[in-house]
């Protein structure tokens, strides 16, 4: 009876959706009101209407500004459409022998942003799953192809060796060395005997001895290395040939590992870390050829060796199988804390949005954390005879394109001697040039379109008509280091935006390019996402200058307080900010404090990180920089570490992401400040606060929200303050803006 269970149940969150889709038809009719205020006065002037307009180019601006935010807000409904849950059955899976083998691809880029000792713990971590060694092959791929990366992980295999059959036999949850042995976590119980205390203390000591080596080798590394990553020629490795230190009594099967380097030449594009996953899918194929693929950031490493089987549940039934591309597992970070100030937990995107269109086509690819097939990302072959249209697509290697065609089974014996001529052959496939007139990046593989090719791969993919699926179970599967730092979240999130707006503007934009077999739903997130950084940098650079600008120059946008109209201005506001609050507190259990973070970053990333992604994207369409992709940097520094978990921001970064928020704080502050006094005096008129108030409060409502930049600005006096320097250029753009901006607006 056993086999009729199911491997898996979808549970609809009903009462969510109830609350999602009311909450959008009220917000829509509020936003109907406001499209007939701002646009009555043109229109049915005379009849009847109460409103005039004070300025008409200040007017049309804020009214853009309006527009802009709500067709966001219209199309991230689809986000919200239908949020689901889903349960899995692992143990219900068929036996071990008949589960397929899956390949797990770790790509590095940088030693110095991406410590080695934590990229040896992915990989080992990674080596750890709950799946059998024989079926599992771990890939690292190091695109510095660095040397001292190399040799650290041959320690890491040697430590390993010991570590997995330790992990397998005392049932360890936590497969990471590191974190197993800095926590008092949950698997040192005594209740698992004197042996295994004692074997729990041998395998600390080994731990202590791989860090040491693992610093040794990277502090004694070449240092003219470095400036070979982007030049380089390919190096293949199958770490599981070397002669172990000390051989296991009872030797226990291991997974393959295998380091591939790949061919770096300042001549080739080598397309970052879509890449680097293409070359991987090719050396796979040729001693692997796994069906299922775990790809995982260097800094992502498995928390939980659940995950490979988890995924099973879908890739084994053969309902749902034949149309399910990945599953995805949500980016959970080990560093964030309760107070995030800078949303380094992605909130949003993986409690909300996520779980949202997985009950329609399925989550967004993300970069980590999903195990996708490679029937997906290859297409099926199996009975094509036609072996040149075959090169021409996926290049020159026969070996490669058997292992198409066939129903192939791995070819690789660690004999030493066939195992010699494979990596020949694979190194041929790890070759820059091999690429060269292929449908590569284009057609099959990781696509290369844009430095977001997580986006872009599941958005052709989903455009083929693939599925994908969500898994968040309580336990985090895979953890990873999240930005704690304005600098870094800041570079991250630029990188981010401008591969949104590249595919937004280009030939693949969502709009024109999605619906094939994508369901309205699917394609309104795919351009919502595509778009929004647009939508939101435009929008906010209005909302956070025009009203101010107005204000300094006493013409009112919005309707005096006695108006009924400023009701439709209340409600609209009043409902985002509690739709907003629903879902922190009641959906995803946060705080107030949560809320408060989020906007801020919100407003502040908007002013920055969504201006120059845009305007990244766009000069990179004109062709006047060029795409890049600037590894995220995983070293933690204990100051600002400190400041992070004190809640206090960190404002040593660039001045150009700190220099635009500081501008718009000032403008609001003379803004405002200059109503007030207006006020006070009583200089502006019978009725100015009246008039006057809902600008008066939309300042007051980001500076508040923004204390912490004043508080930066003018309290704090620390290295982590913002710079004179910076206020001072601040000052004089803010100036340039009221100036400007009164002379054109006014
Ligand atoms: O040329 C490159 C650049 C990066 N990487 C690797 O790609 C991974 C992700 O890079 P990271 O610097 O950590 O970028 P993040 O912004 O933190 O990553 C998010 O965004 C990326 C797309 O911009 C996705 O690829 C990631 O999976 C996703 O976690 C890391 O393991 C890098 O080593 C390469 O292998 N080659
Ligand atoms: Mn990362």
């Amino acid at each position: 009876m056993e086999k009729s269970l199911p491997l898996h149940l979808l549970h609809a969150k009903n009462f969510t959706i109830i609350i999602n889709r009311s909450h959008a038809i009220l917000h829509f009719i509020a936003i109907l009101f406001l499209l007939h205020y701002r646009l009555s006065p043109f229109f049915f002037q005379g009849a009847g209407t109460s409103t005039t307009v004070p300025a008409t180019l200040p007017w049309l601006l804020i009214f853009a500004s309006e527009l802009l935010l709500s067709l966001s807000w219209l199309m991230s409904r689809s986000f919200h459409w239908r949020p689901v849950n889903r349960t899995v059955f692992p143990e219900r899976l068929p036996p071990d022998g008949e589960l397929p083998a899956i390949d797990v691809f770790v790509c590095t880029a940088d030693p110095n942003k991406e410590p080695t000792v934590e990229v040896m713990n992915t990989v080992i971590s990674a080596m750890t799953l709950d799946y059998p060694p024989e079926k599992l092959h771990v890939y690292v791929s190091d695109d510095a192809g660095s040397d001292a990366t190399l040799r650290c992980t041959k320690e890491a295999w040697n430590f390993a060796t010991c570590w997995v059959p330790f992990c397998r036999r005392y049932g360890i949850g936590t497969g990471c060395p590191d974190v197993y042995f800095s926590s008092s976590g949950d698997d040192h119980g005594e209740f698992k005997g004197s042996e295994f205390k004692a074997e729990r203390e041998k395998m600390e000591k080994k731990y202590e001895v791989l860090t040491q080596r693992l610093r040794t080798i990277v502090q004694d590394r070449d240092v003219a290395l470095s400036s070979n990553a982007r030049d380089h020629s390919s190096m293949i490795e199958v770490i599981n040939e070397y002669p172990r230190e000390e051989m296991q009594e009872d030797e226990v099967k291991m997974p393959l590992l295998v380091y591939v380097s790949r061919e770096k030449r300042p001549s080739h594009h080598h397309n970052f870390k879509a890449g680097a996953l293409n070359v991987l899918l090719r050396v796979s194929a040729t001693m692997s050829n796994s069906p299922y693929i775990l790809v995982l950031d260097c800094d992502m490493y498995c928390n939980d060796p659940a995950s490979a089987r988890q995924a099973m549940c879908y890739y084994c039934d053969p309902q749902t199988s034949p149309s399910i591309a990945f599953v995805q597992f949500p980016q959970t970070f080990w560093n964030v804390r309760e107070n995030d100030i800078y949303d380094g937990q992605l909130r949003s995107t993986f409690k909300i949005y996520w779980p949202g269109i997985d009950g329609v086509e399925g989550p967004f690819l993300s970069g980590t954390n999903y195990y996708i097939k490679r029937e997906a990302l290859m297409g099926n072959f199996r009975k094509q005879e036609d072996l040149r249209a075959l090169k021409r697509s996926f290049g020159p290697s026969n070996d490669f394109i058997k292992t198409l065609v066939e129903d192939h089974k791995p070819n690789f014996i660690n004999d030493g001697e066939s195992s010699r001529m494979l990596l020949e052959k694979a190194k041929v496939l790890a070759s820059c040039s091999y690429e060269n007139q292929t449908t590569w990046g284009s057609k099959v593989g990781f696509m290369y379109f844009c430095v977001l090719e997580d986006y872009f791969t599941g958005f052709t993919l989903h455009r083929k008509g693939w599925k994908s699926v969500y898994l968040d179970p309580k336990r985090p599967q895979f953890l990873g280091t999240g930005t704690t730092n304005f600098n870094d979240m800041s570079v991250q999130w630029t990188r981010w935006m401008s591969g949104l707006v590249s595919v937004a503007i280009s030939r693949c934009c969502p709009l024109i390019y999605g619906p094939v077999k994508m369901s309205l739903v699917q394609l309104m997130c795919y351009s919502e996402l595509a778009f929004q950084p647009l939508l939101h940098c435009l929008s906010l650079w209005g909302f956070a200058l025009i009203p101010q600008l107005c204000l300094f120059n006493a013409i009112h946008l919005y309707p005096k307080v006695s108006d009924p109209n400023f009701n439709i201005f209340l409600i609209i506001f009043v409902s985002a900010i509690s739709k907003s609050l629903y879902e922190i507190v009641v959906v995803t259990g946060g705080e107030l404090r949560t809320w408060r973070n989020e906007w801020r970053i919100w407003m502040m990333k908007s002013v920055t990180c969504y201006t120059y992604g845009s305007l990244d994207a766009v000069l990179n369409k004109l062709g006047v920089t060029e795409a890049s992709f600037l590894p995220t940097n995983k070293v933690t520094d204990d100051e600002q570490v400190m400041l992070y978990e004190k809640g206090v921001f960190d404002f040593r970064a660039a001045p150009m992401f700190v220099a635009p928020m500081v501008t718009v704080i000032l403008v609001n502050i003379a803004a405002f400040v200059g109503a007030f006094v207006r006020v006070l005096v009583g200089d502006g008129g019978d009725g100015y606060l009246e008039k006057m108030a809902g600008q008066m409060f939309l300042s007051l409502y980001i500076l508040v929200s923004n204390y912490a930049v004043i508080e930066g600005m003018v309290l704090r006096k620390d290295k982590a303050s913002i710079p004179l320097s910076v206020t001072f250029l601040s000052a004089v753009f803010s100036v340039f803006f009221l100036l400007i901006g009164s002379y054109v607006l006014c």
